[in-house]
């Protein structure tokens, strides 16, 4: 266009130049001569032949303005006359016609119109992808009917695979994915039908092998009961999944059957059960929960269905007992497992010590820094190093011989606070404050030792005095479920001790053998903390100068030098008087259970050796030190 516009402006000019020539050239001769001849009047003329000249650059700038104006100059001109029509008018003429240029004259408007050309173009280059038209006249299908809702939401729908199924062809269709997004720009150029379900099949035919297949396996077999659609039934269970329902094919019954769920429920109810056992193992609880709907429903004269079921269900029931007769570690096991980081760590340490090398001061003082670094403590290490040095000194010592030193000195530390929790039942109830940092194990803890308490044939209370999260109340209420214990409970935010109060009262009306409070450990906020425990123990010291009677602060086994200050805060603020050792089953640091118990010589009474309800174990001060010290 731009050329050509060019070429119609390029031709304007030439036309007034060769005006000026002519013009031009025929003056100087012809002019001057007839003026020497005319001087006196001709001075008049004279400024008509300066207009010619002048109207000669207008004819220039006229061309601006188009070829119009030019050929009327040239009129004037008596040569000029033949070039004028001749040259510009009737030549571009022809050549213009075909394109709207006539139209176009103004400049502005080509604009637009190299527009309209460049949307064409790429229509030009998909139809340059020949080899793809049947893919991509089937995206620009699949988009407009919504195909993408189909895939989605009703992913299911057997309908949608068996049409794919039929149109196998289309399978190497990569070209699926890629073409959702340009089905956009394409639809309206290839609306090819026929392609369209092609490209949609791929992506339903992965949602519905999932699925259908063992519904219709399950249907299959209690479908038979159904008198007329057996036949179908039996086509569609087998043949369904490949050829599919919805395929023009076999669409005599697709709708009822093939429709989605509802139609496999109906069809295994009717059925009798001949082959329901054939169903494989891991679908056979769906098949039971399946049956056990339908049946009733389509009221199946054969009993065998019934059978079936009842046999599923069976089925169901014994890989639940089965887990429970599974090998499970002692909890010993466990323990020493969650503490063979901290004694292997140790024991390496230890023989690196003592790899050939006498006991010595400078021996000593190796093993002291490895007990210290094992959160042993300072007085624990001493032990251990006066006792190894008060019978070995100077002689060869080998780590196992160290080892076992140590494990002997630790036990002497334990011994002193592994006792048996020891419940005063004359107070009714028995009132057990459980205090401790948020997540080492309170709540779970409680949970565990009601089941003790309620397996002994007490009575037992729960009071959910942790008012700051509704998790925790809770998870208190599924321990209460667990082992048959009223749980008292708040809404979130009440206030712990006036809950506390509530509870007491209510065990005592109730006779509750033991009342158990969970608290709150937050602390962020020590002066709040203090406070709200300080307050519980004083209120339910109304109702029982001697309550709260027993203590009980849990410590996460996995936590380090901090279980020290929590122990130190918690006993100042609440007065503990028995701790409770959780979580040694996980990567337990069992070291700072011996600084514990050697600085505040507080009774640990159980540890925790997992999240299940028996998970709770006496404290044994022998098998602790056996397992940390790596001595079997
Ligand atoms: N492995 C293991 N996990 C435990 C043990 N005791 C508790 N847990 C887990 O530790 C997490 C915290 O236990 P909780 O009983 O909620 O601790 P909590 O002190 O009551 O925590 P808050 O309710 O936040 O105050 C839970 O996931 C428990 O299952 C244990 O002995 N071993």
């Amino acid at each position: 266009m731009a050329g050509f516009f060019k070429k119609i402006f390029s031709f304007g000019k030439k036309e007034v130049v060769e005006e000026r020539i002519d013009e031009t050239a025929p003056l100087p001769p012809i002019k001057w001569e007839a003026l020497d001849a005319l001087k006196p009047a001709a001075e008049q003329a004279l400024p008509e032949f300066l207009k010619r000249d002048e109207p000669q650059p207008e004819a220039e700038v006229a061309p601006q303005a188009e070829p119009t104006p030019p050929p009327a100059v040239e009129p004037e001109a008596p040569p000029a006359p033949q070039p004028a029509p001749e040259e510009p008018k009737p030549e571009p003429a022809p050549t213009i016609p075909p394109a709207p240029e006539p139209i176009v004259p103004s400049e502005p408007e080509p604009l637009p119109e190299p527009e309209p050309i460049e949307e064409p173009k790429p229509a030009p280059e998909v139809p340059a992808e020949p080899p793809a038209p049947e893919e991509i006249p089937t995206p620009p299908v699949v988009p407009e009917p919504a195909p993408e809702p189909q895939p989605q939401e009703v992913p299911p729908p057997a309908p949608a695979e068996p049409e794919i199924t039929p149109p196998p062809e289309t399978k190497p269709e990569p070209a699926p994915v890629e073409v959702p997004t340009p089905p956009v720009e394409i639809p309206a150029e290839t609306p090819a039908p026929e392609i369209p379900p092609a490209e949609v099949l791929p992506p339903i035919r992965q949602p519905a092998p999932v699925e259908p297949q063992p519904v219709h396996a399950e249907i299959a077999p209690e479908i038979e009961a159904a008198p007329t659609p057996h036949p179908p039934l039996d086509m569609e269970g087998e043949g369904a999944e490949a050829a599919g329902w919805g395929d023009s094919a076999g669409a005599d019954h697709p709708h009822p059957r093939a429709a989605l769920g509802t139609s496999p429920i109906e069809g295994e109810v009717k059925r009798a059960p001949p082959e329901a056992p054939p169903v494989p193992a891991a679908t056979q609880p769906i098949d039971a929960k399946i049956a056990l709907i339908p049946q009733p429903a389509p009221e199946p004269k054969p009993a065998p269905g019934k059978v079936t079921v009842t046999r599923k269900v069976e089925q169901k029931a014994e890989p639940q007992k089965a887990p429970e007769p599974a090998p499970r570690r002692s909890w010993f096991q466990r323990m020493r497992d969650g503490l063979a980081r901290s004694s292997r760590e140790l024991s390496g340490n230890i023989a690196g010590v003592f790899t050939k090398r006498k006991l010595d001061e400078d021996t000593l003082q190796d093993l002291e820094d490895v007990l210290i670094r094992a959160d042993l403590g300072l007085e624990t290490a001493l032990r251990v190093t006066d006792a190894l040095a008060s019978s070995r000194y100077g002689k060869d010592v080998s780590d196992t011989e160290v080892r076992a030193v140590m494990a002997a000195e630790v036990e002497k530390v334990l011994t002193h606070v592994a006792m048996p929790l020891e419940l005063d039942l004359s107070h009714k109830p028995h009132v057990i404050l459980v205090v401790g940092v948020n997540g080492t194990g309170k709540t779970t803890t409680i949970g565990k030792l009601a089941a003790k308490l309620t397996d002994g044939g007490l009575s037992v209370m729960l009071a959910a005095g942790d008012t700051f999260r509704a998790a925790a109340i809770e998870q208190l209420k599924i321990w209460g479920e667990r082992t048959k214990s009223p749980v008292i409970a708040s809404k979130i935010g009440a206030d712990a001790a006036g809950l506390a109060y509530d509870a007491f009262e209510k065990a005592k009306e109730a006779g509750s053998d033991v009342l158990i409070i969970d608290t709150a450990g937050r602390l962020q906020n020590k002066a709040e903390l203090m406070a709200e425990l300080e307050k519980i123990v004083r209120v339910l010291g109304k109702l029982d100068p001697e309550a709260p009677h027993t203590v009980l602060q849990t410590v996460d086994a996995t936590t380090g030098q901090n279980a020290l200050n929590q122990v130190e805060i918690f006993r100042n603020v609440a007065g503990v008087n028995g701790l409770v050792m959780t979580k040694l089953d996980g990567t337990a640091r069992g070291g700072i259970l011996v600084a514990i118990a050697a600085k505040h010589k507080l009774p640990v009474y159980f540890i925790g050796v997992g999240e299940q309800v028996d998970d709770l174990e006496p404290f044994s001060a022998s098998e602790f030190a056996r397992a940390i010290a790596g001595v079997a």
